[in-house]
């Protein structure tokens, strides 16, 4: 793709979609089940790039993993089966499956070398490889591991309490899956909640996980047994459409089978406040995670402040929350969010820089942004993704509200995470 031009000036969107599988969770459906004994079926897999690679690092240890379009088979045969991996791991973009694949490292006797591109080589990972090591892994990388490419050597770990500095579950998430298989009972503790799919996820396949408030404990030695795992659509992926039905007038959005996990849904809790038409329906749970449609409808919306302990239940909307405020009326300011400058891309950075260029009142401050509403017009403009998939999604729904042409460079990076975006969006128009 790498150069688009992008749908601008739209009268409306309206439809039904499917929204795609959830990345975190079929990061987890993978990982789990690979180390498991027995069979897992996962159901409704994101076959987002990211995840395919977590798919190829599992394959480069012998697990046996097979795949009919978005169900995937995995043949676990426990921890001891994973073998050495002949061939270097390479996670792409994913962060998630850097951070966590590091901690599932740890815990086994075996030595693999981890790489990814370019924008995985810029992004900290001693906020897991220190915690990692004070466990016992061996682990060695640029900057003395706090940069890919890096090499582990894992085994005879011993349990941490974990205090972490940062909201982040795939820093809780890589502690907890070294502590399957250390001594003693490992914890994790964060100042707030990030997302718990892998607590979740860890329980359908059967293992104890104890939960107090900000802390979460795993005691070593537990075994997984294989389970089927149905994916549900991935609220970061609906997030886009919910904000263009929010924003472009006289639109209405259905999007069904959304996730509706509470430590995800800071989205649906910033829409309202800033006044969408947005209805829930049929809310159910499947394996641990609860589930919903969503559908929203344009209305007028207000400013709002976002801060503190929402950040990690909306930290990867952040950018399409940024448009969504440019079309608000009033000030909308979003704080406390410095992790956004080690995603991707320094998202405080390339979200300003890029909606300024559309025209929108927007301004960066240390740790967040402000944003100026009163419905601001849109203009065209040559943006780019810098190769965030978040990133090039906020822009091509920005588009659809510019007059003049939009231009977006690094297109090809919303594949990522959802690589049926367009296809989505023109059976809106
Ligand atoms: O655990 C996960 O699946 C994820 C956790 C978040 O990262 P942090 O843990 O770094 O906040 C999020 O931004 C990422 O897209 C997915
Ligand atoms: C930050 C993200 O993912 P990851 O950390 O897995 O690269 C994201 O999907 O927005």
């Amino acid at each position: 793709m790498g150069k688009i031009s992008l749908k601008t000036n739209v009268g409306k969107l309206s439809g039904v979609i499917q929204i795609p599988g959830d990345k975190s969770i079929s990061h987890r459906s993978i990982m789990l089940g690979a180390i498991a004994d027995g069979k897992t079926v996962v159901e409704n897999f994101l076959l987002g790039e990211d995840c395919l690679r977590t798919i190829d690092c599992f394959k480069k240890m012998g697990v046996n993993i097979t795949r009919n379009d978005e169900i995937v088979e995995i043949v676990g045969k426990g921890f001891e089966a994973l073998k050495e991996p002949t061939d270097i791991l390479d996670v792409g973009n994913s962060g998630t499956t850097s951070r966590l694949l590091i901690g599932l490292l740890s815990g086994i006797p075996i030595h693999s070398c981890m790489i990814g591109d370019d924008s995985i080589a810029k992004r900290p990972m001693k906020r897991v490889t220190e915690p990692l090591r004070e466990m016992g892994a061996k682990i060695d990388g640029r900057q003395d591991a706090e940069f890919t490419p890096l090499a582990i050597r894992g085994g005879n770990l011993r349990a941490i309490n974990y205090h972490s500095p940062v909201a982040s579950a795939q820093v809780k998430s890589s502690i907890l899956l070294a502590g399957i298989n250390a001594s003693g009972t490992t914890t994790v503790t964060e100042p707030h909640k990030s997302r718990d799919h892998t607590e979740r996820m860890l329980k359908a396949f059967g293992c104890k996980v104890a939960e107090d408030g900000l802390t979460v404990g795993i005691t070593g030695g537990q075994k997984l047994k294989g389970t089927n795992i149905f994916v549900p659509g991935d609220i970061s992926s609906a997030a886009f459409f919910l904000v263009a039905g929010a924003i472009i007038p006289n639109s209405t959005i259905k999007m069904m089978n959304v996730g509706m996990n509470p430590t995800r849904t800071g989205i649906i809790d910033v829409l309202i406040q800033m006044g969408a038409n947005l209805t829930i329906e049929n809310e159910r749970v499947i394996n641990n995670e609860p589930i919903a449609d969503l559908t929203i409808c344009y209305s007028e919306l207000h400013g709002t402040t976002i801060e503190g302990s929402m950040i990690p239940k909306l930290i990867d909307e952040i950018p399409i929350i940024a448009l969504l405020a440019t079309q608000a009326k009033g000030e909308t300011v979003i704080k406390d969010a410095s992790e956004l400058k080690v995603k991707e891309t320094n998202r405080i950075e390339t979200v300003v820089k890029e909606l300024s260029k559309l025209g929108a009142h927007i301004t960066s401050t240390e740790d967040g942004m402000i944003i100026t509403g009163e419905g601001t017009k849109l203009n065209g403009g040559n943006v780019d993704s810098y190769g965030d998939h978040r990133i090039g999604m906020m822009l091509a729904i920005a588009a659809l509200l510019a007059e003049g042409e939009v231009t977006l460079n690094n297109s090809e990076a919303i594949a990522v995470s959802y690589p049926t975006f367009f296809n989505h969006l023109h059976s809106l128009i």
